[in-house]
């Protein structure tokens, strides 16, 4: 195979090379022990400085590995005595008894070690579907992130989305393609698979070394092992000869070692400081000032400088490879973290809204006022509720007094904590750019903003760190405590996991009185039951999981609604029209009206004859009365935010089986106002009966959640699964993205060249069972979806994945809608 050397087209080329003859002076044939590592250290974390500090989360698809290199990283961290094993149920990451159970990651859990004098703070992130919510909020506070890739499946569909959700808050990245002492564990093609599927600039710093002349390794594919790991930054190999993987041991990698890997080593060097050349500046000087143009004379130090400067440019990512399980990789993977990752002073500022609007940017300061955002709550039966925060900016003392701006209540810090797992450490102070934990707050939930009490400026502006948008939940389910005296032990169990996880919705049904529990997915509610039973000790059941429909309106409707009532002695009445239509193009009409969304419809309220939107400017700061007929004591704001309550009220129930309404626009008119008889109270009443009874007269109709699926099969398995999709899940099958290619040198867009080190040398022959992959893209019901993960299971005899988001409510036929409303209304 001949050397593939690097050129992009298009832009000039930073080194031309490929004619020189490499030079491998630098790495002659002695082979020393140059270094042996082991770093152990327990507490005091607390030391190190900021620059010290990496906020790192580790992100993947389910069971790529990453609880079982987390458990490694605090092993050779010194953390813990033992390695954990998932398998086993006995790891420190997954410490809730359903995680144990299940082998799954669910809560994310802070965690901090040292590692070569840094303080690491690692957040282990759920992969499954139901989760992502709580990926996304550990997502927000990293500073960078360890990207776990199964070598054996590849970049998985999950991958992709949380790769997508990485990118959003442009986090630095670096992969570790783990597993590679399995059959068919590929590097080369899993590198290909970054470029392609992730739209990343993957950067080869290691290579795996298969060999089978040691019986005791792990046989993969094609009858190769996975013996070691090559450095192509220091050109060493790495070995690990233990049983615990303690015991790693760099040595010069030499052609000696072996001819063909070491020709590949120089080939992926090569490679690695050509794209550096194409991406980073200063390499290039350092190429033909101190390396004398022979990328293997560019010093280690420089590569390593260059790799940082574009990981945190977020211009291409280091790919690392090893195999967590055999204890292969771990602690070069921390180094990397370290060597490349940034640290909290890296990054650009956070950024907070105040004023409900304007956005203010949080540089990182000690000496500033304290800023810091609940990125996560958690229940601890002994020391009650435990936020963990992150400081984007001065210093969080224990015994400080706090404001939480989006509460709007004072909290006091009792403790602060660092935590090592299930051990933790109490510190007197969190500084800027680190990660704590506070005992003691009272009402903080995931999400809050927390300042200082005495800050008025920044209480009086609202100043709020960028939130998260929550979607709305998928599914939801009865919580039916077995008695009366039961109940209140629910009810303080429910506000605990709803100030954890705010994708949780508790209410109660006003048919039924039943209190209800909504979450983003079936397993979701599945550990939200759990939990109430194992962690909270409630004796209650949950009833059947269902979907959360919506409802809207196929046609139009006009109601008057008059409201007159005596509530304890004093009248109350108010008068108005509405008028609701199904929201499409046809009925966005461009009158003067003020239209506002809300809730997914189109709302407006007309007060006079004209919006309140055109009086309010001039009334908002006079509070002049309002301009209804009839008149009112009340200001005009007042009754603009009654009749505003009202429309949401009256649009939450719907008439088919009472879920929320959307896509109506809907218009309150010709509102009649009587002196001091209308009250804010009857305005919202009176509206909220003129929406239900337009409602009842514009054709009431249910409308389903639709989720985009993607599902990742072999070529085998195509007709089988789009013929699942498309017939018996009612979906619609949009079309189908295919592996480009399985040849490692085809990987070239016509611009920029990906060195991807063929597999076929990695693992000396074929890649046994390499079948390429298809993506199907489709729309399907979310009703359809039930149980699909085993479904596919079984259709692709194991080998399919999928992923799924909710992309909004799509009409049902009428025969179906029979079939839920009687499903429902258990007939
Ligand atoms: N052969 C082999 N198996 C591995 C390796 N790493 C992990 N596994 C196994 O893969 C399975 C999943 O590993 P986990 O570490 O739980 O994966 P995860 O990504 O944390 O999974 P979630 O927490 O569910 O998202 C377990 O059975 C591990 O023993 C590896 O390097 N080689």
């Amino acid at each position: 195979m001949l050397p593939r050397f690097f050129s992009c087209t298009g832009r000039s080329m930073p080194l031309r090379l490929a004619s020189r003859k490499v030079s491998v002076a630098l790495h002659c044939c002695r082979k020393t022990a140059l270094q042996y590592q082991s770093y152990s250290t327990t507490t005091g974390t607390a030391a190190f400085s900021i620059p010290k500090t990496r906020n790192i989360g580790i992100i993947a698809h389910i069971d790529a590995g990453k609880t079982t290199t987390s458990e490694r990283m605090l092993f050779y961290a010194g953390v813990t005595k033992r390695i954990g094993d998932i398998d086993d149920g006995d790891t420190v990451m997954d410490y809730l008894q359903a995680e144990r159970e299940r082998g799954i990651t669910i809560n994310s859990a802070a965690i901090t070690f040292a590692w070569a004098n840094h303080r690491i703070n690692l957040i282990d992130t759920p992969g499954h579907v139901d989760f992502t919510m709580e990926v996304e909020r550990a997502v927000r506070v990293l500073d960078g992130a360890v990207t776990i890739l199964d070598g054996v499946a590849g970049v998985e569909a999950q991958t992709e989305t949380v790769w997508k959700q990485a990118s959003r808050y442009n986090i630095p990245r670096i992969a570790f393609v783990n597993k590679l002492d399995r059959t068919g564990g590929a590097f080369g093609r899993t590198v290909q698979e970054m470029w392609k599927k992730l739209q990343s600039r993957p950067l080869v710093v290691q290579l795996p070394w298969y060999h089978d002349d040691n019986a005791e390794l792990p046989q993969n594919a094609s009858g190769g092992r996975l013996k070691a790991i090559v450095d192509l930054v220091e050109m060493n190999l790495l070995t690990w000869e233990d049983r615990d993987g303690m015991q790693l041991t760099r040595t010069a990698f030499t052609s000696a070692d072996d001819k063909t890997y070491y020709e590949e080593a120089v080939r992926g060097r090569t490679a690695l400081v050509e794209t550096l050349a194409e991406l980073d500046e200063e390499i290039v000087d350092v190429f033909f000032e101190q390396a004398d143009g022979d990328h293997m004379q560019v010093p280690a130090q420089a590569i390593k400088d260059a790799l940082r400067r574009v990981t945190l440019a977020n211009k291409a990512v280091p790919v690392l490879c090893g195999a967590a399980f055999k204890n292969i990789g771990v602690q070069p993977l921390l180094d990397a973290v370290i060597d490349y990752l940034p640290s909290p002073l890296d990054r650009p500022d956070a950024i907070a809204t105040i004023n409900n609007n304007k956005t203010q940017l949080i540089p990182l300061k000690e000496s500033a006022n304290l800023c810091a955002l609940a990125f996560k709550v958690t229940h601890d039966p002994r020391r009650g509720p435990l936020v963990y925060v992150k400081v984007y900016s001065g210093k969080l003392n224990h015994r400080m007094t706090l404001f939480n701006t989006t509460t709007k209540a004072k909290e006091r810090v009792n403790k602060l904590l660092q935590m090592y797992a299930k051990d933790v450490e109490e510190i007197p102070m969190v500084q800027a750019g680190n990660i704590g934990v506070i005992v003691g707050l009272k009402g903080t939930r995931t999400g809050d903003t927390l300042v200082q009490s005495n800050d008025t400026k920044a209480i009086k502006a609202n100043l709020q760190l960028d939130n998260i948008d929550i979607p709305s939940p998928a599914f939801f389910s009865a919580i039916e405590p077995h008695s009366v005296s039961d109940e209140q032990a629910v009810e303080d169990a429910l506000v605990h996991l709803t100030r954890e996880d705010p994708s949780l919705k508790v209410w109660t049904d006003e048919e039924s009185g039943q209190r209800l529990i909504s979450g983003m997915g079936e397993l979701h509610l599945e550990i939200v039951k759990d939990r109430l039973i194992n962690d909270f000790k409630c004796k209650t059941d949950m009833g059947k999981m269902r979907i959360s429909y919506r409802e809207t309106c196929q046609g139009s409707g006009i109601a008057k609604a008059e409201y007159d009532k005596e509530l304890m002695g004093k009248r109350a009445r108010a008068k108005c029209k509405v008028e609701l239509m199904a929201l499409d193009q046809d009925s966005a009409d461009d009158d003067d009206d003020h239209w506002t969304m809300d809730t997914g419809n189109r709302l407006c309220i007309q007060m006079d004859g004209s919006s309140f939107e055109d009086d309010n400017d001039n009334d908002h700061h006079h509070h002049t009365r309002s301009s209804p007929s009839g008149g009112s004591t009340l200001k005009k704001e007042d009754i603009y935010q009654a009749a505003h309550t009202g429309l949401l009220s009256g649009l939450a129930r719907g008439a088919v089986l009472g879920f929320p309404l959307t896509k109506l626009q809907v218009k309150v008119t010709d509102m009649e106002l009587f002196g001091p008889d209308t009250t804010t109270g009857a305005i919202s009443a009176c509206v909220a009966q003129g929406v239900q009874d337009a409602i009842q007269q514009a054709s009431p109709c249910l409308l389903e959640p639709m989720m985009q699926v993607h599902t990742e099969v072999n070529e085998h398995h195509i007709g089988t699964v789009v013929s699942d999709l498309s017939g018996t899940r009612r979906g619609h099958v949009l079309g189908m993205e295919s592996d480009a290619s399985t040849d490692p040198s085809a990987v070239d867009n016509g611009t920029t060249q990906i060195y991807a080190p063929p597999d076929s040398v990695m693992v000396q022959g074929d890649v046994a069972g390499y079948v390429p992959k298809h993506v199907i893209k489709a729309e399907v019901p979310l009703s359809s979806m039930l149980g699909y993960s085993s479904a596919l299971r079984s259709l692709t005899g194991g080998s399919g994945s999928f992923s799924m988001r909710v992309i909004g409510y799509g009409e049902m036929s009428k025969d179906r809608e029979r079939v839920v409303v009687n499903e429902m209304k258990g007939w």
